[in-house]
């Protein structure tokens, strides 16, 4: 706090200043500041408290019906006063992260040319790949710390959104600041403009993206290259989140990248990790353990394959062979169950296979083993949705579930709303009231006969800001199975349920930054121990990640020349 005291040094005055959305005050500017910088006559006579002005943000806000109009709304605060943005959201968290982030943010994808306003982040298009080193020097950040990159290729489940993917970057960053206190000064988005294959964006005369059918195979690799060393040649110490690339890149760019800087990527790590942890908050409340669950999943994609691998390590870690715990752990993608001999599995899901021997009196009559099968076959205690398609999770499954499993644990995590796989009170009708459910978007507490049931939103922005605040306090150079593993155990102690055996599986919002602050610390320590942060080991790392963490106050300007 004593730092947020002194004055920064501004050089720039009048108009422009308050243009600037990272230094703009609107009428909390100072008699003082105003005379210093020019700004006399352009505000108001009033002079505010950012109390003040967010009660008429708030007010504004509540005007609007729709969420979209709101989602506008609030980007229009943020492109012109960062400060006032951030204190808004902190200050209302739950109403507003589902305009700022899943599910209105899908929709502001889609939408993302209709309602265009102001310059944010970089836009990085095929055809200019022999410029990238220049174009990020164009960047209006220069002290960058985290990047998210996506290609708007697999937008939560909306599909191919091309340039306008560019909402995803702004809403995960949005989070990063909110949540886990990281300035947005330091914050990055990037989108890859490679083109897009959906006729809506191509055929639309308002997309402003790079009217082309996507770029793939070699051109693509390279293109991406590119853009990662220059990206590094620029930030070298930069977290690189990579996040919504579609199957067929996301684990091979894990593959190429994850060890030569500092990135992860959120579909298939940051949610693994806040699956496991979820879990783990299940098993503990139910005083069990990973490894006496079976599990099934429908969707074997990146998001599903990630979380199938990070529960087999946890199951390892209690005491299972990888052999024993992959055998709990059943694969069901658009051809039914992941089997061995099964053709076109790309490397990832071939590691998640079932041996055939065990499941071939599972198979129905066209020769697949469906989920349903699956279900009365395996008889899973755990169903996890990732497929982006909605309503998989039929009354048939999930009644079926409920057959072999008193309690069963349902996390239909597919987003947004729209592709979820059932919905929270379905799953709970179905089971009268046994089920143990989860989502990916936000849903309100289903009542059923005077009984409340909150339903947690088991997404990744319960950690990727964390880790974001943990790798920024210890200076990680690499992201480590071992910090992941670490995000998941400290944001099972943050679990209401887990801790007094009632409440919510996950901690509620308006506790995020404190949960952010305990993964943060249990990711440096963990980076700590695998060699891979730069921070010396006797600084006190509470205090550092409480430093380090911003708070949406205004300091005090003076003057300075450029
Ligand atoms: N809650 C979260 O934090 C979170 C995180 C990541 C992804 N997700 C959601 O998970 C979904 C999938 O993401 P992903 O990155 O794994 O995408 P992906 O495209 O890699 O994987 C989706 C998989 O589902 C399969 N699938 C599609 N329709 C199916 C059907 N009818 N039956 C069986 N399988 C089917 C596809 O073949 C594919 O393998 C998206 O909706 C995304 O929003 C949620
Ligand atoms: O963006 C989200 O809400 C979570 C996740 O990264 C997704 O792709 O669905
Ligand atoms: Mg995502």
């Amino acid at each position: 706090m004593e730092e947020n005291k002194r004055p920064l040094y501004i050089p720039y005055a009048g108009p422009i200043l308050l243009e600037t959305s990272l230094l703009n005050k609107g009428s909390a500017f100072s008699e003082e500041e105003r005379t210093a910088f020019n700004l006399d006559g352009l505000l108001p006579h009033a002079i505010e408290t950012i109390e003040e002005q967010a009660e008429r943000a708030y007010k504004q806000f509540s005007h609007f019906s729709s969420d979209m109009d709101k989602h506008v709304y609030l980007r229009n605060i943020q492109d012109t006063n960062e400060t006032l943005f951030y204190r808004l959201v902190n200050d209302h968290i739950t109403e507003m992260m589902p305009i700022i982030y899943t599910p209105t943010v899908g929709q502001a994808c889609e939408q993302f040319s209709d309602i265009y306003r102001r310059a944010r982040g970089l836009m990085l298009s095929y055809p200019d790949r022999h410029r990238i080193d220049d174009i990020l020097n164009n960047s209006t950040r220069h002290n960058v710390h985290i990047i998210v990159i996506t290609d708007g290729e697999r937008i939560l489940g909306l599909g191919d959104q091309g340039i306008g993917g560019m909402g995803i970057p702004i809403g995960k960053l949005s989070l990063y600041t909110s949540c886990g206190g990281i300035s947005p000064a330091y914050t990055l988005p990037i989108v890859l403009d490679v083109g897009t294959d959906n006729p809506l964006r191509l055929n639309d005369p308002m997309y402003m993206g790079w009217r082309n059918k996507r770029i793939s195979g070699e051109e693509y690799d390279q293109f991406v290259d590119e853009v990662i060393s220059a990206i590094q040649r620029r930030w070298p110490n930069v977290l690189l989140q990579f996040e919504d690339f579609a199957q067929k890149n996301a684990m091979p760019l894990l593959e190429r990248y994850k060890d030569k800087l500092c990135c992860f990527n959120d579909d298939i790590q940051g949610t693994a990790a806040v699956t496991v942890g979820s879990l783990l908050a299940a098993c503990q409340s139910a005083g069990t353990e990973l490894k006496q669950q079976t599990i099934a999943f429908l969707g074997a994609g990146s998001a599903g394959c990630g979380i199938a691998e990070a529960i087999i390590a946890q199951m390892v870690s209690e005491g299972l062979s990888d052999e024993e715990a992959r055998d709990r752990v059943y694969m069901v993608d658009r051809w039914g169950l992941l089997q061995q001999g099964m053709q076109n599995l790309l490397p990832f899901q071939q590691k998640l296979v079932q041996n055939q021997q065990k499941t071939q009196s599972w198979a129905g009559e066209d020769g697949g083993v469906s989920l349903l099968e699956v279900i009365n076959n395996a008889k899973p205690s755990v169903l996890i949705g990732v497929s982006g398609a909605p309503g998989l999770f039929t009354e048939e499954v999930i009644r079926s579930m409920h057959q072999h499993c008193e309690k069963p644990i349902v996390f239909p995590l597919s987003n947004p709303t729209s592709r979820v796989e059932a919905r929270p009170e379905d799953i709970l009708r179905w089971t009268d009231g046994q089920a143990l459910v989860a989502t990916g978007s936000p849903f309100d507490p289903v009542e059923i006969d005077d009984v409340s049931y909150p339903i947690a939103q088991c997404n990744n922005s319960y950690i990727f800001p964390g880790i974001g605040l943990g790798v920024l306090a210890c200076q990680a150079e690499r992201i480590t199975d071992n910090m992941l593993m670490a995000s998941s155990r400290a944001l099972a102690q943050c679990s209401p349920l887990a801790e007094t055996g009632e409440g919510a599986l996950l901690p509620p919002l308006e506790e995020i930054q404190e949960v952010s602050k305990k993964i943060a610390f249990a990711v440096a320590r963990a980076a700590m121990s695998d060699g891979v942060a730069k921070m010396v080991k006797n600084v006190d790392l509470k205090q550092t990640i409480d430093a380090h963490f911003w708070h949406p106050e205004y300091r005090n300007y003076k003057r300075t020349s450029f």
